[in-house]
């Protein structure tokens, strides 16, 4: 029997998994398979010297490649948390704030006059810059271990792509509306040297190329930094991952914490950041060790499908940073392998599908029923790039006094992506694939484009995949009824370009930075507006464009009007047959209904419905167009 804390269908997808596959995951670790992958067309057939032999030849080399792994004075000290295990740890001497358990070795002095912020530290000061400090104070077992430098891959040439120039431009996101709403939000900054992440962690940021931040993260840093609980919503590609991770880092490193005993059976980690998909988790581990590189900071990842000794093992070694899927921490703490009584940062990526109804029971298990500090003794930092009205509501069970951002309008898609839709038949939709497959061949540049291609079942990627090879393209799947270590080669294999289409469902539509996907198309529409959003998301990342081509016919008229509504808020090209269409179709129930009505995808902080016009106190706003009220209004 699956137990509660099984992986849930959401964590492998939404697609619909029988109770024979939940039960195989989880708790429970299946077996895993070969490593190298033959597609279905392939298997138990002999070896061959045929085109797809060949490809397959390549695709199998291609697993060594290596690559993939890709106030105003008024501020924190204005903002009352109620006291608690924190304020009692953090006795450092350092001078805490009246009833805020926060502040004590993190002060922050923002100058007035908004944009030139200097958050500062007093009190205790940083790990030195190399990290060792840091390593003495936690006493990860005496000695810091051997780091492996989680840049290497990135440094090593690609026999597959060209070295190539990946500038990033940024400005494409310079006018974009920000709101913000809260009490005292802190001011953003415009630079990384605003901000006093400390030493180790710039060195970090530099190695990463980062030179500004995003505007998520010139919002969220601060505020975070503050020590305030945040609500933000921005789009997809635009540095959520750092907007959440850089707090936490710097956080640790300010104020390590006092009294954690060492050598502990059970870890105790200090931050804990929840996403939906093992591979998502897998990412923002990578993301995290490089933001963390020799800062002491030691990051954990722990999801299902994979053998929980190797994890367990690591644990065991000390953790400060658990990035989890919901399901594999469950089994965690269940076999109390796991404390959570020293979560100090609570991260939720992906926030809103962490929080709808496949996930919610386990979320609410792990943070309200477990030993998590309570809200108010913990920050907490829930990230989307959709947030409809009800999740909002939701999620603010989580949250202390928050700090509602939202980067560009909730739930949007960016126009960065160039949106095409094509009426087609589902007897037409391989014929289309493939002339789309050839155009983009076609033009030269976008010979290395990845292209990425979403349905609605697991059975379905298999056909579809099956299919391409046989017709000479190389392409690899992607879905919840294969393996762990299939999972990982086929985005190891696409990441690489080496098997250039990736056939998947919803399990890739979330948080996936993948370099150079060109083209997503969706040959199967979701039925959900904000999964549209998601998946298309996986191109036009980090400031470049990207193109999204949707196949739609008649079973996908309940999306017709928040599609629409969605391209022309996206300054799309919207075909007049859709438009038609879109002029008699109803919402047709489910999620989208929520899409209807004036304000779209929920376009603002749910809590300022009930407190809208002047004096509103949650009411605030910067971005673009600057002013004393919301960019909204
Ligand atoms: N300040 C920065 N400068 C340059 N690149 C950045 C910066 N911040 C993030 N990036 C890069 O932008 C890309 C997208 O970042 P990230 O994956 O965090 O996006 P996201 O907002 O979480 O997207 P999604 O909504 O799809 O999860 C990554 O490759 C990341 O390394």
């Amino acid at each position: 029997m699956p137990s509660v804390w099984s992986e849930s269908s959401s964590e492998l997808g939404v697609e619909h998994v029988n109770a024979n596959n939940s039960a195989s995951v989880g708790a429970t670790i299946p077996p895993s398979r070969s490593s190298s992958y033959v597609p279905p067309h392939l298997r138990n057939r002999p070896q061959g010297a045929s085109t797809i032999n060949n490809i397959i030849a390549v695709s199998a080399e291609g697993s060594s490649l290596g690559a993939g792994t890709r106030d105003s004075g008024s501020t924190a000290s204005t903002v009352n948390r109620p006291g608690g295990a924190w304020a009692a740890r953090d006795s450092t001497g350092s001078a805490l704030p009246s009833g805020g358990a926060w502040g004590g070795a993190r002060v922050n002095t923002v100058q007035p006059g908004g944009r030139g912020v200097g958050v500062g530290v007093t009190g205790s000061g940083w790990s030195n810059g190399s990290g060792s400090a840091w390593s003495g104070r936690s006493g990860w077992n005496g000695a810091r271990e051997h780091e492996k430098n989680p840049f290497a891959a990135e440094e090593q040439p690609n026999p597959v792509f060209d070295q190539e120039n990946t500038g990033i431009n940024f400005d494409a996101y310079e006018d974009i509306p920000v709101e913000t709403s809260g009490e005292n939000v802190p001011p953003p900054v415009n630079t990384f040297a605003e901000i006093d992440l400390g030493e180790s962690l710039n060195e970090n940021i530099r190695r990463c190329k980062y030179v500004k931040p995003t505007p998520v993260q010139k919002y969220a840093i601060p505020i975070s930094l503050a020590g305030r609980d945040l609500m933000a919503c921005a789009q997809t590609g635009s540095g959520k991952t750092a907007a959440f991770c850089f707090p936490i880092i710097a956080g640790i490193l300010r104020s390590p914490p006092i009294g954690r005993p060492r050598g502990a059976r059970k870890a105790l980690p200090l931050a804990l950041i929840l996403s939906p998909t093992r591979e998502l988790s897998s990412q923002i581990h990578d993301e995290a060790k490089k933001f963390a590189y020799q800062t002491g900071i030691r990051v954990v990842v722990a999801y299902g499908g994979a053998p929980i000794h190797n994890q367990l093992r690591e644990l065991e070694r000390g953790v400060d940073i658990l990035v989890a899927t919901p399901g594999r921490l469950g089994d965690l703490l269940e076999r109390a392998r796991v404390s959570l009584s020293y979560i100090k940062y609570l991260a939720l990526d992906e926030a809103d599908r962490m929080l709808d109804m496949g996930f919610e029971p386990q979320i609410r298990r792990i943070v309200e029923q477990m030993d998590m500090p309570p809200a108010g003794q913990r920050q907490t930092m829930l990230f989307s790039a959709t947030f409809p009205r009800e999740i909002q509501r939701l999620a603010s069970d989580f949250l202390w006094n928050y700090i509602f951002l939202a980067v560009g309008r909730v739930g949007s898609s960016t126009d960065l992506i160039v949106q095409k839709v094509e009426f087609v038949q589902d007897a037409e939709k391989r014929s289309m694939l493939m002339d789309l497959i050839h155009a983009q061949k076609a033009t030269g540049s976008q010979s290395q484009a990845l292209t990425l291609v979403f349905v609605e079942t697991k059975r379905g990627a298999d056909a579809l995949e099956d299919w391409l090879c046989r017709m000479g393209f190389p392409a690899t799947t992607i879905h919840g009824d294969r393996s762990q270590s299939e999972r990982e080669h086929a985005l190891r294999s696409f990441r690489t370009g080496v098997t250039p289409i990736l056939v998947a469902t919803d399990v890739a539509a979330r948080g996936l930075d993948i370099p150079r996907v060109a083209h997503v198309v969706n040959f199967d529409l979701p039925s959900d507006i904000d999964d549209y959003v998601h998946r298309i998301g996986r191109t036009g990342r980090a400031g470049k464009t990207g193109l999204a081509t949707a196949f739609f016919n008649d079973k996908d008229l309940s999306l017709t009007r928040p599609l629409v509504e969605l391209m022309q808020e996206a300054n799309q090209e919207v075909p007049g047959w859709l438009v038609n269409y879109a002029s008699r179709a109803n919402y047709g129930g489910g999620r989208n209904r929520r899409s209807g009505g004036g304000a779209r995808f929920g376009g603002r902080d749910y809590r300022r419905e009930g407190a809208r016009g002047a004096g509103d106190r949650y009411s605030s706003a910067y971005g673009g167009s600057g002013g004393g009220s919301s960019a909204w209004d």
